[in-house]
């Protein structure tokens, strides 16, 4: 995907320049000039999520790919950017509005494995890669004895590290591989009964200025009501975790008919959730359903449900006591598990 030419009328959209970024923002312009009729151009925004070597929990997490934007955003510099949501926090920008959720891509996570591997067939020990504590605890919690290793870096380098040998898989969100025209190099889609994905994980968010009232308009031509409302229950329920909890969290709402007491077919909202020690020694899984244009409360609900059941307490979880005065090594404080006892979400 290359920059449009720069035109004074065209719609400036700010974009990451790594392939992903430039891939979904390329094809939400396409949808955007396909609907409206409007040039839109590609600017490059450098956030320091692309720049910096470091882990992405040592630079402060998911926060980093989305500020950059805004504040250009907020600048003035361009007119619209495209988050993944599950990279976007949950607290609203103010001045800026998500003025569009177009439909969903896949929702569920995939492995990529060395000779088409499921995580079933990889022998114990095997070592997988991922940053993204939500997928680790959930694959360690499968009890297979699989090792899991932090990796970042783009889809197409950590791909790399399969076909270089350096792991023998990595986990991925199965719509960035869809958006980068490479699904077909997943060897499992997991399922979510057992990999729950990441709130928003899949979908994008259309984000302008609020006061743009005009592109505010045009791009509701976008809008997916269904997974905007799936979304926000997500949302809602990890903004609810968040308050009170610092373990990963999955979740996925999907749209569903229903028969109200006098048969009438209703939509609504069904919402899984699961809450994980970061080893995986412990899960809380719950689900629940709600009316379709209550999306806030289902999830504000469902959190509820998982606090109260203790999800609060799974990153501290305490293996059995040591003898006291044992200076016994806590695998729960391994090298992995520091980097998933991170505030920040990675994915
Ligand atoms: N955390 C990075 C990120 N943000 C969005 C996606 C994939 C696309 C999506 O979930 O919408 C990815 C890559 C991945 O997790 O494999």
């Amino acid at each position: 995907m290359t920059a449009a030419t720069p035109s004074p009328q065209a719609l400036r959209l700010g974009t990451r320049r790594s392939p992903l970024a430039m891939a979904q923002s390329g094809q939400v312009a396409a949808a955007i000039t396909a609907a409206t009729g409007s040039a839109v151009e590609l600017v490059e925004v450098t956030t320091e999520g692309d720049v910096s070597r470091e882990h992405l929990t040592q630079i402060g997490g998911t926060g980093v790919f989305a500020a950059a934007l805004r504040a250009a955003l907020l600048a003035g510099e361009v007119d619209l950017a495209v988050h993944s949501l599950k990279d976007l926090p949950t607290t609203p920008e103010p001045g800026l509005t998500i003025a569009a959720v177009p439909v969903r891509s896949d929702a569920r996570d995939v492995l990529v494995a060395r000779d088409g591997l499921t995580l079933g067939e990889l022998p114990a020990g095997s070592r997988l890669g991922t940053g993204s504590p939500r997928r680790a605890a959930q694959v360690l919690a499968l009890g297979l004895g699989l090792e899991l290793e932090p990796v970042r870096g783009n889809v197409d380098t950590r791909i790399g590290f399969v076909h270089d040998g350096v792991l023998d898989g990595v986990l991925l969100a199965r719509a960035g591989l869809i958006r980068l025209d490479r699904a077909d190099e997943a060897t499992e889609v997991l399922d979510p009964l057992q990999v729950l994905p990441a709130a928003g994980q899949g979908a994008l968010a259309v984000e302008c200025r609020a006061d743009d009232t005009h592109l505010v308009a045009a791009l509701a031509a976008l809008d997916d009501p269904d997974t905007r409302a799936a979304v926000t229950a997500e949302r809602a329920l990890l903004a609810a975790l968040e308050a009170g909890c610092t373990a990963p969290v999955g979740a996925l709402a999907e749209v569903v008919e229903s028969l109200d007491a006098d048969g009438h077919v209703v939509l609504e909202l069904f919402l899984r959730a699961v809450v994980a020690a970061p080893d995986g020694s412990d899960l809380l899984r719950r689900s629940a359903s709600g009316p379709f244009d209550q999306p806030v409360e289902l999830g504000r609900t469902l959190a509820a449900e998982l606090l109260e059941d203790g999800a609060a307490d799974l990153v501290t979880h305490h293996p059995p006591q040591p003898d006291p005065g044992s200076t016994a090594h806590d695998p729960s404080t391994s090298d992995l598990s520091n980097h998933q006892h991170s505030t920040e979400r990675v994915s």
